[in-house]
């Protein structure tokens, strides 16, 4: 991805500084109100530093999809500021976030979200084709080798495996190089083998394109793939790690209570 750094590096004297291509300062997010009102974030600050994958790990109900949806720009604080690629969202109306997530933001999520009636190749090319734009030839058939759907570009959805699918959701996630792919659960749905293939496949994206990425999951073997892991517990960030291995994650998962 020629250029890539350069989009996301401010140059302060000599130093290039790598600014985070996501930031929350401070995010709290209450669903309902009053008796019934649950604090789902309580003052989350974090940021997301470009060409990195990140893993969110932490109990169900700690906040994690919550966090990712803002993030993202799907959903809005209730306090707190978002910003995506130096862009302050939390102010933003619905046709500026919506145009903003189509050029920043790509998705991928634990049960695909394909379109049944289109063939992988229209699954793949649809945000493009969405935005009005078409992709670099030589791009998408490198995107297409790479994920490995060379001979299944014509089949539906229906007529490909769980794995084959999350493959065609990756290349759609890619294909509009956007600034951060957020994936949720994105190995939640399939077996080990092909958890390992889809894993490879998104850690390959982050060493080879610089694809940042921010991936929710349960998987400690998932996680031990990310370069940071952050853990989340009641709406809080309650530690983090650089770079470590399955035993030390669950190692953490187990001493923090984090089950
Ligand atoms: N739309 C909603 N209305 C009310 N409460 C909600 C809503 N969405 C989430 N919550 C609550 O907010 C808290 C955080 O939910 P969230 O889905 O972010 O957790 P999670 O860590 O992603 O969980 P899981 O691993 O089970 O998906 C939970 O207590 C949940 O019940």
């Amino acid at each position: 991805m020629e250029g890539y750094s350069n989009d996301h590096a401010s140059v302060v004297g000599a130093t290039a500084v790598q600014e985070s291509v996501v930031e929350a300062i401070d995010v709290v997010r209450v669903y309902g109100e009053g008796d019934t009102a649950v604090n789902a974030l309580r003052g989350v600050s974090v940021e997301i530093a470009p060409g990195r994958l990140t893993a969110v790990m932490g109990p169900s109900g700690s906040g994690k999809s919550t966090l990712m949806h803002i993030l993202a720009g799907l959903d809005k604080p209730t306090s707190g500021s978002v910003r995506i690629a130096g862009t302050e969202i939390t102010t933003l109306g619905d046709n500026d976030l919506t145009r903003l997530r189509r050029k920043h933001i790509g998705f991928i999520f634990q049960f695909f979200n394909l379109l049944p009636m289109l063939t992988a190749r229209d699954n793949v090319l649809l945000p493009m084709t969405i935005a009005g734009e078409k992709p670099d030839d030589a791009y998408f058939d490198e995107l297409i080798a790479r994920v490995g759907l060379d001979d299944r570009l014509s089949h539906r959805p229906a007529e490909l495996s769980g794995g084959q699918q999350q493959r065609v959701a990756i290349a759609r996630a890619l294909v509009s190089r956007p600034t951060v792919i957020f994936a949720d659960e994105p190995t939640g749905n399939l077996d080990s083998r092909t958890s390992g293939e889809i894993l490879d496949l998104m850690r390959g994206s982050v060493d080879e394109y610089g694809q940042t990425t921010v991936m929710v999951t349960h998987d400690a073997r998932a996680a031990a793939m990310a370069d940071r892991v952050l853990f989340l517990a009641d709406g809080e960030i309650v530690k983090e790690t650089g770079r470590t291995n399955q035993r030390e994650i669950l190692q953490i998962i187990d001493t923090l209570d984090l089950q």
